[in-house]
């Protein structure tokens, strides 16, 4: 069992390398160390062959994954030792001559010619009798200088290909150092600290051995005295360059380096624990412990990106809909689906509701409170309109010559262009909901939609016409609701400061008054006028005139100070309570519209200010408004011009309630509720069509493709579930 983990995870390696993805992090054997370290004699003394590329500079420019399997002889026969790529699997390399070729080929096909390094490893399996099962990482030699054409930042791009490599957590570290070199500058030690600072899963080896200064030797080191490494060091001779150059076969090697530990007097003690075939067996040991500790946690990191991958398979669509004969089905899983998605977004039961801005209903309820309603308030109901305009209107209303009722019919005509004021805002409102309607729709659909851009880019256009079709006669409605408003002037509702009701109570209150007044004064006529008390009569009388009378609450409203000054003058004068009634009556009736008051033919000023009771050109009249000396008004003027502000400020606010209140309503029912309503049978009715199906299902080139690589690689953690399930 202990010996099939390390073939194992060279199943695992193989599966993961279909999709060229790292999301496993594996347990393997990395080799580390600078140029000419000895790591790729290491590496041939371990497989016990001469098959890695030799030369001058770089020479491993690929990571290369070296699988390493043990394969026994039978008592008939000897099996044959070989090699064999990944790249090219159905070649079997019996000549170590050409998988040295082939690692060569294959470096420089996607690495170049002596250019620089590439992060793609090369992947060969080694088959014989004479390995143990092992899996070694060789990577580049960490170099200084870059030499012929090789980039610049060469040592850069090792040090970051080594680093990805070494930095991963399951990873073992192979440090290479050369004995004749010392340990603090090494290289590959100087790195694996980096990552691996308490040396838990870093094994040194120390190559070279042979080449140390006479009179020195490295037991200290390999001892573990100088720098304690869990996995310890172990000490190595390799084949030296002569030995290379006179073809020493790989045997002999072996054996010398034996010799060479047995009889040095230094390692003679630990020669056991020296040479390669120890080394071999310390990582066949270290690799298979360590994997069979890492593999339940491999198991359960497989089986969430299982779970992970099938849930993004899905997302890309149903594959229980694949197929001809179920494309009916797809269709109208997708329109109803669009067609929920739309409706919950207005309704504001989306799952994804944005937490950065408002959208769908909400945001349709914004537009009502917050948009429309301010565009609403801003509205000043006399804002464009000057005394000029209103007394123009007084004045073309009267005719050529003053007749009664004239501030009314003045009032009716003023008040209704201004009711046309809450047209736009209204029409606005209905455009921003619709508006947002179109938005909501563009952001229904799903990653499975996606997959289908053409149904995608029908369903929109459906919805976008039936919300277009809707606009329309929305807005049509809202329109007429403001010319419902303008249609009749309602002096009669009960809010308004100018009708009957309201009128006769100022009145009423007015009479109330003056005779207090009266009595006030007649009091104070009896004691023998008495200044102190006079003046005390006269603080009353003022204060409570200014304090909540309705026609002080009037004046409040008005902008111009002089006319409320006149007015509220006038009004302190108790000789002028008389006039002021009859000038109220006047204007709005006794409380009784059909009993008007009718105030004695009075003269109307001209255009100098004087009061003329001649018949005035018409035209000149009209003219009047464009001559500036007419802004001189009297006294009575004032008041009229004054009165009709307000009674219009009074009647615009009832009417702008109105609107604020209805025109939300109308739209929600024309145009949110019906859409909402009709999505869905729209979308079947127009989309549903067996003639359209192919057309509308045709895939996203990119997506399709997406979707294929999540299948397969799904496929793949399945795959490498069952291998290690097999194994467990
Ligand atoms: N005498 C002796 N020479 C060695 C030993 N190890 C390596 N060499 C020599 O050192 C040189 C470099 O060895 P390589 O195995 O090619 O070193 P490398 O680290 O793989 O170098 P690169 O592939 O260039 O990164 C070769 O000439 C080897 O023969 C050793 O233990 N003793």
């Amino acid at each position: 069992m202990m010996n099939d983990l390390i073939p194992l995870v060279n199943k695992l390696q193989d599966v993961f390398s279909t999709i060229g993805s790292d999301t496993v992090d594996l347990p393997q054997i990395i080799v580390v160390g600078s140029q000419s370290s000895g790591k790729s004699s290491v590496l041939e003394n371990i497989v016990q062959k001469d098959f890695l590329p030799r030369g001058n500079g770089i020479v491993t420019r690929r990571p290369l994954v070296l699988q390493l399997i043990n394969i026994q002889n039978t008592e008939e026969s000897k099996v044959e030792e070989y090699g064999e790529f990944l790249h090219a699997p159905d070649q079997k390399f019996t000549d170590f001559t050409e998988i040295r070729r082939e690692i060569e080929a294959e470096t420089a096909r996607v690495a170049g010619q002596n250019k620089g390094i590439s992060k793609s490893p090369i992947n060969l399996r080694i088959y014989s009798p004479n390995v143990l099962n092992l899996t070694l990482v060789d990577l580049p030699g960490l170099t200084k200088i870059p030499i012929g054409d090789q980039p610049t930042d060469i040592e850069k791009q090792t040090r970051s290909l080594v680093y990805e490599y070494i930095s991963k957590p399951n990873s073992i570290i192979l440090a290479v150092s050369p004995a004749n070199v010392d340990l603090v500058n090494s290289e590959s030690l100087k790195l694996a600290k980096q990552v691996d600072p308490e040396g838990k899963r870093t094994i040194g080896v120390l190559t070279k051995l042979d080449l140390m200064d006479a009179g020195t030797n490295a037991l200290e080191i390999l001892t573990g005295r100088v720098l304690p490494l869990k996995l310890g060091f172990i000490g190595i001779v390799n084949r030296s360059q002569q030995d290379i150059v006179g073809n020493k076969p790989m045997v002999e090697a072996l054996k010398s380096e034996a010799e060479f530990f047995k009889n040095h007097p230094a390692y003679r003690n630990i020669a056991s624990r020296c040479g390669t075939h120890f080394l071999a067996k310390s990582l066949n040991n270290i690799l298979m412990n360590h994997i069979r500790e890492r593999l339940p946690d491999i198991k359960t990191r497989i089986n969430s990106l299982i779970t992970q991958t099938s849930h993004e398979l899905l997302s890309y669509g149903d594959p229980k809909l694949e197929g001809k004969s179920n494309r009916g089905a797809l269709i109208l899983k997708l329109l109803t689906k669009f067609a929920n998605d739309f409706v919950s977004s207005i309704d504001g039961t989306t799952s994804d509701i944005s937490t950065k801005e408002l959208c769908g209903g909400a945001r349709i309820y914004y537009i009502f409170n917050n948009v429309f309603g301010a565009a609403l308030e801003s509205i000043t109901p006399c804002g464009n309109l000057s005394v000029q305009d209103i007394r123009t209107a007084i004045r073309n209303s009267t005719g050529p010559r003053p007749s009664l009722f004239v501030p009314e019919i003045a009032f009716d005509l003023l008040v209704r262009p201004q009711i046309s004021l809450l047209e736009p805002p209204s029409l606005r409102c209905v455009e921003l909901v619709y508006e947002e309607l179109l938005k909501i729709c563009h952001s229904c659909g799903s990653q499975e939609l996606s997959r289908y851009p053409r149904l995608q880019a029908r369903l929109l256009e459906v919805v976008s016409d039936l919300l277009r079709e809707q606009q329309g006669p929305t807005s049509s409605y809202v329109e007429s609701l403001i010319s419902i408003q303008r249609a009749y002037v309602n002096t009669n509702h009960p809010d308004f400061i100018g009708g009957g009701g309201a009128i006769s109570d100022l009145v009423k209150k007015n009479e109330k008054k003056r005779k207090e007044f009266e009595k006030l004064n007649r009091r104070a006529n009896n004691y023998s006028n008495s200044s102190g008390i006079h003046a005390s009569v006269n603080g009353i009388n003022k204060d409570e005139i200014h304090d909540g009378s309705p026609i002080s609450d009037i004046l409040k409203e008005s902008s111009g100070t002089r006319e409320t000054i006149n007015l509220q003058n006038g009004m302190n004068n108790p000789s002028s309570w008389a006039q002021r009634e009859s000038f109220l009556t006047y204007f709005f009736g006794s409380g009784n519209k059909t009993d008007r008051t009718v105030l004695p033919d009075q003269p109307v000023p001209s255009r100098n200010g004087n009061f003329s009771r001649d018949n005035e050109d018409l035209d000149k009249l009209e003219n009047i408004s464009l001559n500036e000396d007419t802004l001189h008004l009297t006294e009575r003027e004032e008041m009229e011009t004054q009165l009709i502000r307000s009674l219009i400020t009074s009647y615009f606010n009832i009417v702008r309630k109105t609107i604020q209140d209805i025109v939300p309503k109308a739209i929600m029912h024309l145009l949110v509720n019906h859409s909402r309503e009709s999505v869905q049978n729209r979308l079947v009715s127009e989309l549903y069509k067996e003639e359209l199906f192919s057309e509308l299902l045709q895939e996203d080139e990119n997506l399709a493709s997406e979707r294929q690589k999540c299948k397969t690689m799904l496929d793949v953690y399945r795959k490498a579930f069952e291998v290690i399930n097999e194994a467990m």
